[in-house]
């Protein structure tokens, strides 16, 4: 059967994936009332389409930190992509088709070989750890492998509370490792409750906006803020020289309660004015909903769960389909809203 829509891929994904790791990608923090609202905002957004517009060429094409991206979708950072398949990052990296992916701290397959597999961009997303060397040594390995960004993910000094692993008494197996931290840094990570285990004794809790400048003195690449949900940190980060932000509430999983990143986005855009690119993650699951997320002020958006899903269903041609849905969709969404070229699509494309 073709998977015709993102739900096709978590409807293949849920069969063959292990009922615990299929909580752990699929929960939320809490009650899940972020993540059920990350989803709503798009449920309810509606288009106002143009007409008697020629949209026989749509442009999805992007230019962001340097790079040209083939539509504005990007793959957000998750940890372990060999929990879903046994190739992991390197299956995910292959299947991009060109799209920028960011590799989570916690990949699976070391950064050098998914180096060697990318088809587009890639950014390396860090914790802050208590071992600064560690993180050192990370920044530095993924500059000499061309990784173009690193993401500082800002919204988990320690883990939400994932009431569906707690439950499940969730652990990472031990045969899968997040072999680019050595044993020592991660030794909690596979006893029960062990992701929130091993932050609280591994993350620096203390971090302030005073560190990001040795972060940012480790390597020349641009550092991205991720996890950004008011206009007061947004301004913070641009003061700070951060290159760009990423929206997010981390898909639901940190502070239940947490603000939908759409609701979050229109003060954030408004309050970086223009001086660095804003990208929005959370809850995206059609090309509409990347167009509702440009509209609203985004300059990209980042893909998470979906991801997982088409890793797990079908390994980097998977990834690959899904990627292509997506920007299908988006792109279709362009021509029948009357909106060809990326500066037309603004808030007047949406109705209230
Ligand atoms: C299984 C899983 C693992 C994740 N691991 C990380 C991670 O290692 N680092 C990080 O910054 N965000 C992580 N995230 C959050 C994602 O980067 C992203 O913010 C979120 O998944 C976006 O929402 P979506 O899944 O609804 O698209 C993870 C999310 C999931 C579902
Ligand atoms: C291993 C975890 C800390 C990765 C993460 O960020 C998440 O599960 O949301």
């Amino acid at each position: 059967m073709p998977h015709l829509s993102v739900d096709d891929y978590a409807i293949a994904a849920r069969e063959l994936v292990d009922s615990k790791v299929w909580d752990f990608v699929c929960g939320g923090g809490g009650a899940e009332i972020t993540l059920a609202a990350n989803r709503h905002i798009f449920d309810t957004a509606m288009i106002r389409p143009r007409i008697l517009v020629d949209v026989s060429i749509c442009d999805t094409s992007r230019l962001l930190l340097g790079d040209r991206w083939p539509s504005p979708i990007g793959i957000a950072p998750t940890a372990y992509h060999t929990l879903l398949h046994p190739e992991g990052e390197l299956a995910t990296a292959q299947g991009a088709n060109g799209a920028p992916m960011v590799v989570s701290i916690f990949a699976g397959q070391p950064l050098e070989e998914i180096a060697k597999r990318a088809t587009g961009p890639l950014w390396l997303q860090l914790y802050w750890l208590q071992r600064r060397d560690v993180m050192t040594s990370l920044a530095k390995r993924a500059h000499d492998a061309g990784f173009r960004a690193l993401m500082l993910t800002v919204d988990a000094p320690r883990i939400g509370r994932r009431l569906r692993d707690m439950r499940n008494g969730f652990a990472i197996p031990p045969h899968i490792q997040a072999v680019n931290l050595d044993e020592t840094v991660m030794a909690a990570t596979h006893q029960p409750d062990g992701i929130a285990k091993h932050a609280a004794l591994t993350f620096d809790q203390r971090v302030t906006w005073a560190d990001l400048a040795w972060l940012k003195s480790l390597t020349d690449l641009p550092l991205v803020l991720k996890g950004v949900l008011t206009a007061e940190d947004a301004a913070l980060a641009v003061e700070h020289g951060v290159d760009a932000i990423v929206v997010s509430n981390h898909g639901g999983r940190q502070l239940d309660g947490a603000v939908p990143a759409m609701r979050a986005l229109p003060e954030v855009v408004a309050a970086v004015d223009g001086r660095c690119p804003v990208l929005v993650d959370g809850g995206i699951r059609h090309g509409r909903d990347v167009f509702v997320a440009l509209a609203s002020g985004a300059s990209a958006v980042l893909i998470g769960r979906p991801v997982l899903w088409a890793l797990a269903a079908g390994g980097a041609s998977g990834v690959g389909e899904l990627l292509s849905l997506l920007n299908a969709e988006f792109e279709h969404t362009m021509a029948l809203a009357g909106r060809p070229r990326a500066e037309e699509i603004t808030r007047s494309a949406l109705y209230g």
